[in-house]
């Protein structure tokens, strides 16, 4: 392992906690191999310093360390060890998990400190001087080994408020003792940014210490708190990708780091990296196992998509003007949607963003925007089914169906046995290139049989089906009080080798929904492929 020689401002740290208490979150299990594909992406990204975990605490960290010693060349990030300060009445020489904390080989350590008198007292069950002493003796001691020391001071802001003094004085042992950067930390998550900036000015101002914030997420505040203690003079933060952590979780590195550079206009991040968030936010998201959440700040599929007709009649003119930055900055593109809010603008525009170009003909337009607000009615979504709006499109364009075949009938039958078990048989009927085609297939429900039918209908003449895969299928009861009765939509996705596309179909009978949303799901494979629609 190299240590990178400086960030790109070192007098600011973007400090990344993703590994230590992003993985404090319920559901997020991490393997040792995941946290150094997480730590890569991380040093790629270009944060300042990651905590990669607690050496000492469990095999995995500790295993950890010793890999992210020999495997990573660390080309922007420092890497730094989580610990607590020593023991109560324990010499911190003496202290093993102090000892598992140097024997990480981090150039810096994070040391956790109580700095609110009642934790002292009652979780520690120790007095104010010897915690004083804790944290003084296990500073001086890592600084004697050469480390580099951060001290996260927990619960400082609910400390502050009952004994400002005390807390304000275990910053002052910590920065007295050689720790670099005193980090406070609002650890119950209950404050609002104003209480934040006035703490941290205060404390800034009686103890002249570096500070840094830590912001839990449990009022939904933890961007603006961790942003109003840099207002306030914080220069130091601590944050987790798609801001997970314990309980509701932590400050979201992205937006926080977004916003220091592009609103701040504070480079914290290597020149160009900032248009690696989206990929850097969904790569960590994959390596997580979750989904990455559509709704995100800045990084999120939703971030730049346009749904309402009058925002997208004036992006047409600028996209400024319903946009706060340009969503290349960040790695993101903008996105029309198409829905029964949509007007001849975002018809248009999504027109271009699919490569169709409408040459601002009003009545197609007009047509278009007609059939999208009549089927969405109904029950059709087209801002899910992006594969069916763009057949609607291009037929209204071409003033023609864009389809394969012609269809007869089809009849999807569910055989209930005497030994409780279901036999599911479909029949399709169609015509393609004048050939009159009737298939039969098994399927483990009618709509697999129903679309085992009408591929084996269809390969022979349409070999280009072959590549298609089904990936998901969904089913939403639409007016559930009329109970069977009730419409039902079906979205289909499918994929080939160069991606995936969604369709939709909409009827009382979730067979003929689904019939429909496959219908359109092999017109739009075959229109992919290349293949000339019948006449
Ligand atoms: C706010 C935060 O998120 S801080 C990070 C918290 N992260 C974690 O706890 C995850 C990793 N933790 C662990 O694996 C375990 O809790 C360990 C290995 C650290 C400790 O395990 P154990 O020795 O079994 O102790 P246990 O977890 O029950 O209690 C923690 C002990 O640390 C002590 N302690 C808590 N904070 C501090 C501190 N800042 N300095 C010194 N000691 C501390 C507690 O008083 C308690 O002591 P006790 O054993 O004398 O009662
Ligand atoms: C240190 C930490 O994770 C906290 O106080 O929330």
């Amino acid at each position: 392992m190299t240590q990178a020689p400086q960030g790109p401002d070192d007098a600011f740290h973007v400090f990344d906690t993703t590994l230590r208490d992003g993985a404090q979150r319920e559901g997020i299990n991490l393997t040792v191999a995941d946290k150094l594909t997480i730590a890569r992406h991380l040093d790629d990204f270009g944060v300042g310093y990651i905590e990669g975990g607690w050496p000492g605490a469990n095999p995995r960290d500790t295993e950890f360390f010793q890999r992210a010693a020999r495997e990573i060349d660390f080309r922007h990030a420092r890497l730094v060890a989580f610990g607590a300060t020593r023991r109560a009445g324990v010499r911190a020489e003496d202290d093993p998990q102090v000892a598992a904390l140097l024997a990480s080989g981090a150039p810096v350590i994070t040391l956790v400190a109580k700095s609110h008198d009642r934790h002292v007292e009652l979780a520690l069950r120790t007095t104010l001087e010897e915690n004083l002493a804790m944290v003084r003796d296990t500073v001086a001691h890592l600084r004697a080994h050469g480390r580099r020391v951060f001290v996260d001071c927990e619960h400082f802001f609910d400390g502050y408020r009952a004994n400002p003094g005390y807390a304000a004085q275990v910053v002052r042992t910590a920065a007295g003792a050689g720790a670099e950067v005193v980090v406070l930390c609002d650890t119950n998550g209950g404050m609002l940014p104003a209480q934040v900036g006035a703490v941290v000015r205060t404390v800034l101002a009686d103890t002249g210490a570096r500070l840094g914030i830590h912001a839990q997420d449990d009022t939904g505040c933890a961007v603006a708190n961790t942003l109003a203690a840099v207002d306030a003079g914080a220069t130091h933060v601590q944050c987790t990708a798609n801001g997970y952590g314990e309980r509701v979780g932590n400050a979201n590195l992205f937006p926080v780091v977004a916003a220091l550079e592009l609103k701040y206009g504070r480079r914290v991040l290597p020149e160009g990296k900032l248009t690696e968030m989206t990929r850097i936010s969904h790569a960590i998201a994959e390596v997580v196992n979750l989904t990455p959440a559509t709704h995100q700040p800045y990084v999120g599929l939703s971030a730049f998509a346009h749904k309402a007709g009058l925002h997208a009649s004036a992006i047409k003119v600028d996209p400024d003007l319903y946009q706060h930055i340009d969503p290349e900055l960040v790695g993101n593109t903008m996105r029309m949607l198409v829905s029964d809010m949509a007007g001849r603008a975002s018809v248009e525009l999504k027109g271009k963003e699919l490569g169709i170009e409408l040459g601002g003909d009003r009545e197609l337009i007009g047509r278009v925007v007609e059939r999208v607000k009549e089927r969405e009615a109904r029950g059709y979504t087209y801002e899910a089914a992006d594969a069916s709006f763009e057949l609607l499109l291009r037929e209204e364009v071409a003033g023609r169906a864009l389809r394969y075949y012609r269809v007869e009938s089809w009849r999807a039958i569910v055989e209930d046995r005497p030994d409780g078990t279901h036999a599911n048989e479909a029949t399709v009927k169609l015509w393609a290139k004048g050939e009159r085609i009737v298939a039969t297939a098994e399927g483990n429900g009618p709509v697999n049989a129903l679309d085992r039918a009408l591929r084996s209908a269809l390969e022979r003449i349409y070999p280009q089906l072959a590549a298609l895969r089904l990936t998901d299928y969904k089913v939403r009861i639409l007016e559930g009080s009329r109970g069977t009765g009730s419409i039902t939509r079906v979205l289909v996705s499918t994929g080939d080798e160069q991606g995936e596309w969604s369709t939709v179909g909409v009827a009382e009978n979730v067979i003929a929904a689904s019939w429909q949303a496959l219908d359109d799901a092999y017109a739009y494979g075959l229109w992919r492929a290349g293949v000339e629609p019948l006449e």
